[in-house]
């Protein structure tokens, strides 16, 4: 059977190039995605029809050559599984009624794998049309970063609202986390039976934490899913990506049982390699600004991404979300420069 590189290299195998994948692969800067979603209507009209869901995955793997198809989804359909309606404002991004101490006991973890049902039946038309070479990636929030969005109901710049009341309310916190991370491990489980090789936790806001609330906030919740995953598929592989995590990244590695580390663009990359295990595979970490601009700012900085991790298992990848003003034509540069020996 064909070799899937991405799925190799999480699990510890050294590639002489690195296998790419584009964190949010399919978007905006895409036309064909932007044709795709408004005949869906909504984002998450475009998130539940499994149809269109698949189209979009798939539609960056017939431009590029990149390695890993990774599910068209979003974070927030578990808040909207559990019953705390998500909306997404053009220009705004998510939208949600900020959940209070009330709101969290009413949480019903009853319904929510039905109603991701059509996200799981995407996970499997993708699996069945994808090359048997390609990874498939399946993913979640965490739940730190889940919480962010359900506590403050939008994106803050500095997630005040949900810090104050972790540490004001522990009790609710703890139950909030407890719900997302029972959901969260049904959720992957699910994922990985319907098709999914390998699965992603984004804890995209794991920044402005102090070591003790990473600990309870961030390493916990992951370490918890994690294990959970496990017990019902052993082995199964993982990639954690904690955004920001900064000097709580080697804690973060070792504490969790991530199969693989997601790195942003502003991880310095000596500092990642000589911190981290020798043979631990990293994931990244392009800044998204230098994939717009192109050129030089580029070129020399996908050279040294490389050379950093040349000597561990590395799946190249973009530091955080590629922009919708990204340009194609650097898109297929990227790519050739990364699959160049
Ligand atoms: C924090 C977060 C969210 N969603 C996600 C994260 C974690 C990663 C990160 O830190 O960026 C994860 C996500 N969101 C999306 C994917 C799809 C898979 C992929 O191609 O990588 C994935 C993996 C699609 C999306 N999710 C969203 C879009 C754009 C919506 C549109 O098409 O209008 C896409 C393609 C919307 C979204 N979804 C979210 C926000 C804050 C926004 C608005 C910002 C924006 O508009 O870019 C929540």
């Amino acid at each position: 059977m064909a070799k899937k590189r991405m799925l190799a290299t999480v699990l510890g195998e050294r590639q002489d190039t690195p296998p790419i994948w584009i964190m949010r692969q399919a978007g905006r800067y895409l036309p064909e995605y932007r044709e795709t979603r408004a005949k869906a209507g909504g984002f998450l009209d475009l998130c539940y029809n499994p149809e269109l869901a698949t189209e979009v995955t798939l539609q960056p793997l017939r431009r590029f050559d990149l390695d890993a198809a990774i599910l068209f989804s979003d974070i927030l359909v578990i808040p909207d599984a559990l019953g705390q309606n998500v909306r997404f404002e053009v220009g705004e991004g998510p939208i949600l009624e900020p959940i209070g101490l009330k709101g969290i006991d009413g949480l019903s973890r009853e319904r929510a794998l039905e109603h991701l049902a059509p996200v799981l039946e995407a996970v499997t038309r993708i699996r069945s049309a994808l090359a048997p070479e390609k990874t498939l990636i399946g993913f979640c929030g965490s739940p730190w970063t889940v919480a962010t969005y359900m506590l403050n109901g939008r994106s803050s710049p500095d997630q005040w609202v949900a810090r104050r009341f972790a540490l004001e309310h522990p009790g609710a916190f703890a139950r909030l986390m407890d719900v997302l991370v029972e959901t969260s491990i049904d959720y992957l489980v699910a994922q990985f039976v319907a098709g999914a090789d390998v699965v992603q936790l984004f804890e995209s806001w794991a920044l402005n934490l102090d070591d003790a609330a990473f600990n309870t906030q961030v390493i916990e919740p992951n370490r918890r899913i994690i294990a959970g995953v496990r017990r019902r598929i052993p082995d199964a592989p993982i990639i954690g990506f904690p955004r920001g995590a900064a000097g709580n990244l080697k804690r973060y590695a070792e504490r969790t049982g991530v199969n693989a580390l997601g790195l942003d663009y502003a991880t310095p990359l000596d500092f990642a390699d000589s911190t981290l295990p020798k043979d631990l595979p990293v994931q990244g970490n392009l800044d998204p600004l230098r994939l717009v601009v192109g050129g030089a700012a580029m070129e020399k900085r996908v050279i040294e991404i490389k050379e950093a991790f040349a000597n561990r298992p590395h799946i190249f990848n973009l530091g955080h979300g590629i922009v919708p003003e990204t340009p194609i034509a650097h898109v297929e540069r990227l790519v050739e420069l990364v699959k160049k020996g």
